[in-house]
């Protein structure tokens, strides 16, 4: 059993642990906090052993009637393995005392890549990952992009990658961020960090992308230019995607227009906090044009990473493959949305009239 501490318990955390708590191999160690607000106190309710993750600050839950277990040094030396979620600032701090345990870690993508001796997605190079002390899982966008850029490159070879990002503003608890009533370039030159950080998986793809922040807080989409080295027609690009087990296609006849509808039919079919683990890609948008392809895919930012954290702690301290832990990961997760619509549902939609 592999025990794994989670410090920093906000959107990406307290999704970590429960997916960390779902592993048949893994158990969660306990949970760092900095303070005892409803995130703690859901965590308790949850089982997780809640520890402190400022060691001044323990009197403030036993004050607010939360018991802790100890401080961040306890958390460490009760894990294995250290998922650290902290805001991007923090990592930096954390990771002297993470080496200072010999305790592995894994950071988040808002990390510099120069955080970790690897960046991670699963799909892609889980490999590079073997017994690795410090792991970056690359952030929502940069997964979400790999997930796509493994199987064309594999199958037909790529050119040139172009990428436009519409980015979610925050996520829907940061009531204090925006913009709330404008698109904003962001950043407003070229490229976003995306391009680069998707070179930390993939050195040799030539990538540009472009990101705009956009008033909304469900999902991020993306818009995909890929110059491949062959001329697939679009029904073979469909099949590729389809047999990605991280990759949701979205059939026509699911009537899919959006992230408020893709959120709906997550919660719909049961996903915990209405997550979506898959890229969701409009099977519609997939088209060829010579050896351009192009589609629209949505990403949900806050729970795409959560399976890769999963698989980056057995490339870490397991000697599991790269295969064999994405089946365990989706197994226990869940992950692998299916439609029992055709994804090439090609037939015509009825019309209202008749
Ligand atoms: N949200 C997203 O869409 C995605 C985020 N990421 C990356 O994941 C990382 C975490 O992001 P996210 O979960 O959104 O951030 P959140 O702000 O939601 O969660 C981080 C939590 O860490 C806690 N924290 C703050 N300081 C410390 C500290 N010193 N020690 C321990 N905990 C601390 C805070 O909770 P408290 O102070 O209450 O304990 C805070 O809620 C970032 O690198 C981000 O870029 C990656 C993919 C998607
Ligand atoms: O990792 C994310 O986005 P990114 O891939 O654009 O960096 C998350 O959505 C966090 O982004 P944020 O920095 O806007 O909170």
């Amino acid at each position: 059993m592999i025990h794994v501490g989670v410090n920093g318990y906000g959107t990406i955390g307290k999704r970590v642990a429960d997916a960390v708590a779902a592993q048949p191999d893994m158990t969660v160690s306990g949970v760092a906090k900095t303070r005892p607000n409803y995130e703690a106190e859901t965590a308790v309710r949850r089982g997780y052993d809640l520890y402190a993750a400022i060691d001044d600050r323990a009197d403030a839950f036993a004050d607010a009637g939360l018991d802790v277990a100890g401080g961040l040094e306890e958390l460490i030396e009760a894990s294995d393995i250290v998922v650290d979620c902290c805001p991007s600032d923090i990592g930096p701090k954390n990771r002297p005392v993470y080496e200072d345990r010999d305790t592995p870690a894994i950071f988040q993508g808002g990390e510099g890549a120069d955080i970790a001796d690897v960046s991670f997605n699963a799909r892609s190079n889980f490999e590079d990952a073997r017994d690795a002390d410090y792991v970056r899982v690359v952030s929502c966008n940069t997964t979400a992009l790999s997930r796509v850029i493994a199987p064309l490159e594999e199958e037909y070879g790529i050119e040139k990658v172009r990428v436009t990002l519409v980015r979610r503003s925050g996520d829907p608890s940061e009531t204090g961020r925006g913009p709330v009533n404008d698109v904003l370039p962001d950043p407003v030159s070229i490229p976003s960090h995306h391009g680069p950080d998707v070179n930390t998986i993939f050195p040799d793809v030539d990538i540009d992308t472009l990101a705009l922040k956009a008033p909304t807080t469900l999902m991020h989409t993306h818009s995909l230019n890929v110059t491949l080295e062959s001329e697939p027609d679009e029904s073979a690009i469909l099949d590729l995607l389809a047999d990605e087990s991280r990759i949701f296609t979205i059939p026509e006849t699911a009537d899919i227009d959006g992230a408020g509808k893709l959120k709906d039919y997550a919660l719909d079919s049961g996903r915990p906090r209405g997550d979506l683990w898959e890229n969701c890609v409009w099977a519609e948008s997939v088209g060829m044009e010579g050896p351009d392809l192009y589609l629209f895919q949505n990403v949900h930012q806050e729970s795409d990473v959560i399976p890769e954290n999963i698989d980056a702690i057995r490339a870490m301290v397991t000697d599991v493959d790269a295969a064999a832990s994405i089946d365990r990961t989706n197994e226990a997760l869940d992950v692998g949305l299916e439609s029992l619509f055709d994804a090439h549902d090609d037939r015509e939609a009825v019309p209202v009239d008749d």
